[in-house]
């Protein structure tokens, strides 16, 4: 058996690689994109509240339906010839289910109901139940957050578990289960309900030796504590073990043997660290898409203010997973495309290329520092290192001769500006960064943003060769479930994509752009400033504790 299926299931596709598991070579790939995309504005003409960001689940289980047979044919292989199977999510991406694990958006009553359906974890829906469980771990000398950045996003599971009790009782009454999605894949595939401890440690404030915090859920609300327990436990799996096998009823939808080992559900940004193969410390991993995950592995966990949080065994067992994340990343640029005028779409569309590709070529004209422009990327919030879903962007330097391009320019720095606060914020922790590797969606497609990465970041940055690195993460996980490879450091060796190429900075603008970033830097302090010291007052309060 010479091959394993990674899929990654992003927010605006599923793709499904079959991976030789002595090479990592992909042999067969399908990308499936979501037939209904992200929800936001309305469900059968019934309009959905603002921040609101769904999905429906039945395109997750088109990707599983179209995307399997199809990849296995392309690779030309025999469906025995699979060793395992492995899964990533973006998360914290939250399904509530019956106990048939059928979600509730398939039933007619709750058609039009929003709360039935998917909450991406870009949904903002929960940003009061997270401020108010902020508020309540302050007032009990933030004693839950420290390893959690010492901040609650409302990305997590547990603000979203919170709505639903506020605004949602009629759905929670008939949910059995609430779960991370890529926990309702797997459980959907063996036909049990399991639970992995990557997204279970980042997004709903558990650990292995404590298990949920329910004194801090007893205190959010009464009735907290038992929803926890009745809806989000299921057998736990660790990362480098088998969830499970593949169900008879699935593996005729699917084509695939009856009892081929599953893996537990990884984070999708969290997989890709397998993929580039970026398995030890001292290593920064940016996963650049929609948004930008940025991991590092360690082996002590430190409590730093603003990350997302840090979770031991998350990505390599014995190791502890650090996070940290920008909300708005290729968002922000979409945004900037958006607003190109017809002109620019057309030449566009005459010469076959995308609006993207048309604006980086444009920006590339312009010099370090020559637009005049700093923008702070805050469109969708700030994840790190402020940890706040309600701040939102600037754009300083507007004049009447300011073009579309110089704005997408000033974005795709405002972005590596954003990654700088980041680094810092690991280095001031003594995370020595020693080098960067970047991968994703977006590394590969626009050469300017990587160059502009480099001069800001002041780093030499490694560019995965391949867009499909969670995938890779995977089927390294499917692999090593199916006893493929022995541990998983054996697997990623043996399975993790080359790089296709360093970029390098250039030193007259790293220059220029230290002077920027003072700027940025500034913006940041300001716009930020409740946060920030709010931030200050937890972090100096735990320190005395
Ligand atoms: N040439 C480009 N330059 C910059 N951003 C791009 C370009 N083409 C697409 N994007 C952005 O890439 C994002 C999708 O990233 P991708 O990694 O493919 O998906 P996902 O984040 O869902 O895993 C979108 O937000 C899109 O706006
Ligand atoms: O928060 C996450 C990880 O913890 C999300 O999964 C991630 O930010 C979304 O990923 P993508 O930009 O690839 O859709």
């Amino acid at each position: 058996m010479t091959y394993a299926i990674g899929i990654d299931f992003g927010t605006a596709s599923g793709r499904v690689l079959i991976v030789h598991i002595e090479t990592g070579e992909v042999a067969g790939m399908r990308v499936v994109p979501y037939k209904s995309g992200t929800i936001t504005s309305s469900l059968a003409d019934k309009a959905i509240p603002h921040p609101f960001a769904l999905q429906d689940a039945k395109d997750y289980m088109d990707v599983l339906r179209a995307g399997i047979p199809e990849a296995v044919k392309k690779a030309g292989i025999h469906p025995d010839q699979i060793v395992g199977l492995g899964v990533d999510f973006t998360s914290s991406t939250v399904v509530v289910a019956d106990d048939q694990l059928t979600p509730l958006s398939e039933k007619e009553k709750f058609k039009t109901n929003p709360h039935a359906y998917v909450k991406l974890w870009k949904h903002h829906g929960a940003s009061k139940e997270a401020a108010d469980m902020f508020e309540v771990a302050r007032m009990n000398k933030n004693r839950w957050l420290g390893n959690y950045g010492y901040n609650v996003s409302s990305e997590w599971m547990i603000p979203k578990v919170m709505e639903l009790l506020n605004n949602a009782p009629e759905i929670l009454k008939e949910t059995a289960y609430i779960m991370e999605a890529g926990d309702w894949i797997v459980s959907t595939l063996i036909q049990e309900n399991v639970r992995s401890n990557c997204a279970r440690g980042f997004k709903t404030f558990w650990n292995e030796e404590d298990g949920f915090f329910y004194d801090y859920y007893e205190q959010l609300h009464p009735k907290l504590p038992s929803i926890i327990k009745e809806k989000l436990e299921g057998r736990l799996v660790k990362i480098g073990e088998k969830a499970g096998e593949l169900s008879n009823e699935m593996s005729k939808t699917l084509g695939l043997p009856a009892g081929l080992p599953v893996a537990p559900a990884i984070i999708d940004a969290h997989s890709a660290l397998l993929g580039v193969g970026s398995e030890r410390k001292n290593q920064l991993t940016m996963v650049m898409g929609t948004s930008t995950c940025h991991l590092m592995l360690h082996d002590e966990q430190k409590q730093i203010p603003g990350i997302s949080g840090s979770v031991k065994d998350a990505i390599i067992p014995g190791l502890f997973a650090y996070e940290a994340g920008q909300s708005a990343v290729g968002d922000l640029f979409a945004y900037a495309v958006k607003q190109a005028p017809n002109e620019y779409t057309e030449e566009a569309s005459n010469r076959h290329i995308s609006v993207h590709q048309l604006l980086e070529e444009k920006a590339a004209e312009k010099r370090a520092g020559e637009t005049g422009l700093v923008a702070l990327d805050w469109h969708n919030g700030n994840r790190s290192v402020l940890s706040d879903s309600d701040l939102s962007g600037l754009l300083l330097g507007l004049t009447l001769h300011t073009k579309i391009e110089d704005i997408y320019r000033a974005y795709m720095e405002a972005t590596a500006f954003g990654t700088k606060m980041i680094m810092r914020s690991y280095e001031d922790w003594g995370m020595q960064i020693d080098e960067v590797f970047a991968c994703g969606g977006l590394p590969q497609k626009n050469a300017l943003l990587m160059q502009i990465y480099a001069d800001i970041l002041n780093k030499p940055i490694h560019i995965s060769a391949s867009d499909y690195a969670p995938a890779i993460g995977a089927a390294i996980l499917g692999t090593v479930a199916g006893g493929g490879h022995r541990t998983m450091e054996e697997a990623v060796q043996k399975m993790k994509q080359p790089f296709l190429k360093t970029v390098y900075p250039i030193s007259e603008n790293v220059k220029i752009y230290q002077s920027l970033f003072e700027i940025y830097h500034e913006m940041h302090d300001f716009h930020g400033f409740e946060r920030i010291n709010m931030m200050k007052r937890l972090h100096e309060l735990a320190a005395r504790d």
